[in-house]
This record gives C-alpha cells, structure tokens and sequence, in this order.
C-alpha cells in the first residue's frame, strides 16, 4: 500500500485587511497526497490556490489546522528545521523562475546543494545529471539572462530536482511558457514522478497541464467541492475530462 507523504487536517486560513476586514480564504480544507502521486489543484481566481500551496510548502502558516509530510508536523518545526527541511526534501518550481542573475545557470542549478554544504564533487556530479535529464547541458555556464523563457524554465525545474526531493511543489509551472515548451515540461515532470517516484503537488488554471495529473482537485471559495481521477484514462481523454469540468464550474 502506498503511504501518504502529505497530510492536511483541518487548514483555515484568515487574512486580515489593512480595512481590518477579515476575509476567510480556505475553510476546514483537508486533503493527503500519497507517495509518488501527481496532484493538481484547479479553481477560479481568488478561490485559494496559492494559499493551499503556500501552506502545503512551508511558505504560509495557516490559521489554524495541521501539515504532516513525510510524517513531521511541520508546523511544529522551528525555523531552522523548516529551513533545512525544504533544503532535503522539497522543491520549488514557480512561473517566474526565481533564478538568481548574477549566478552562471550551473552556480543556480547547484544552489540548494551548496547551501547544504555538499561536497563540491558531489555537486557537480548531481547538476550533471539534471542537466542531462533536461537537455541543458549547452548552456550550464551562460547566465539566464542569455536564455529563452522555456530555457530558464527548465533551469528552474532542474534546480528543484537536483537535491533529489520527495515532493515537488509547482504554482503555475507552465504559466509563462507557450504550448511546445508547456507540453515539455508537463513531460518532464511526468517523467520524474514515473521514473523516480517524487511526489508533485502542482497548481494550475491550464486545463492542459492539469491533464496530466493523476488527481485533479477543484478549489472553490477555500474548499475541495470536486475531485476527479485520471484512473486508467489516456492523457487526452482525461483533458476532454477537465475541460467538461471546467465548463461546470465556470
Ligand atoms: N497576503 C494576503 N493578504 C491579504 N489577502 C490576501 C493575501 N494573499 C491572498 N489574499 C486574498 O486571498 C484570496 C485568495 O488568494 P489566492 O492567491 O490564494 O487565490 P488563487 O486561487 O491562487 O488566485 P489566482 O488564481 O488569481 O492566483 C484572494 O481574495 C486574495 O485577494
């Protein structure tokens, strides 16, 4: 049986505006991602996406509620756990890329290595092989300023992987990039939760990325009103599948 490596129990969350307006962005929202599954989170804007996320990854505390991954209460962690916890077991894949400018695309690459202090033979033995996985190897030493959107993109994505993560969190992974390299880094991703069993927690407004999912969550007004499997579906039976869906909701 496959264990979870995610579990939320109960998550709210309350923002308080500068009006001093309380405004309740997820309510009572639970939800557990087992090893090695593909989750995308789907709903319309402002329903709370980003705060799951941001949650589910350590970046947020909630309200209130529980976040256990891979058995550890995270919200029990002090800072430093925390820190060290996202450096081991979690990577980050966001729209704008977050790389770093001034650092060559193997010093980015490398980034979470370095920071824990891993041998710098290691390292370069680890980039390798992400680079290779991701056909970037042409260009490990320009800087990503040299490089296309889809380019960086794939920089971003081997720098979340390089550490050998078991979950993968992903807010819009593709929502910067045009159809051909969205299509390439749906693969990629479902590549390495096929061949290396990382678990990926992805939010998404693309129907097209989301159909490459296992489970599609969909998020209205902070909590879970619809889920939908892929099962045994084909990729593309199941984007007929959300984009129905989506009309429902829409
Ligand atoms: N730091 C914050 N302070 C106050 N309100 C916030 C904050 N972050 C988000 N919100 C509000 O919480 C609600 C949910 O925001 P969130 O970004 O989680 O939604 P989303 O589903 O990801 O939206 P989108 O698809 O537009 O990115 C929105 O109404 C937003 O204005």
């Amino acid at each position: 049986m496959t264990e979870p490596v995610l579990i939320a129990n109960q998550l709210n969350k309350t923002y308080l505006s500068t009006a001093g307006v309380q405004q309740e962005v997820l309510k009572n929202l639970s939800l557990s991602v087992d090893e090695g599954e593909f989750v995308a989170i789907m709903g319309p804007s402002g329903s709370g996406k980003s705060t799951l996320l941001n949650i589910l990854s350590t970046l947020m505390q909630p309200s209130s509620g529980s976040v256990m991954i891979n058995n550890k209460n995270i919200l029990q962690m002090n800072d430093d756990a925390i820190a060290k916890f996202r450096g081991q077991d979690m990577g980050f894949i966001f729209q704008n890329y977050n790389l770093i400018e001034s650092l060559t695309v193997q010093e980015n690459i490398s980034l979470p290595l370095t920071l824990q202090k891993v041998s710098p033979k290691k390292v370069k033995d680890a980039v390798q092989k992400v680079a290779q996985l991701l056909h970037i190897e042409s260009y490990l030493n320009k800087y990503p300023t040299e490089l296309s959107g889809g380019q960086q993109q794939r920089v971003g994505a081997a720098r979340a992987l390089v550490h050998n993560p078991t979950l993968i969190f992903g807010d819009e992974p593709t929502g910067a990039l045009d159809s051909e390299n969205a299509r390439e880094m749906m693969n990629y991703l479902t590549q390495i939760n096929d061949n290396e069993g990382i678990s990926i927690v992805m939010v998404t407004h693309d129907a097209f990325s989301a159909s490459f999912a296992s489970r599609i969550l969909f998020l209205t007004d902070g909590q879970i009103t619809k889920t939908i499997t892929r099962d045994n579906q084909s990729r593309e039976v199941f984007y007929q599948r959300v984009l129905s869906e989506l009309g429902n909701f829409n």
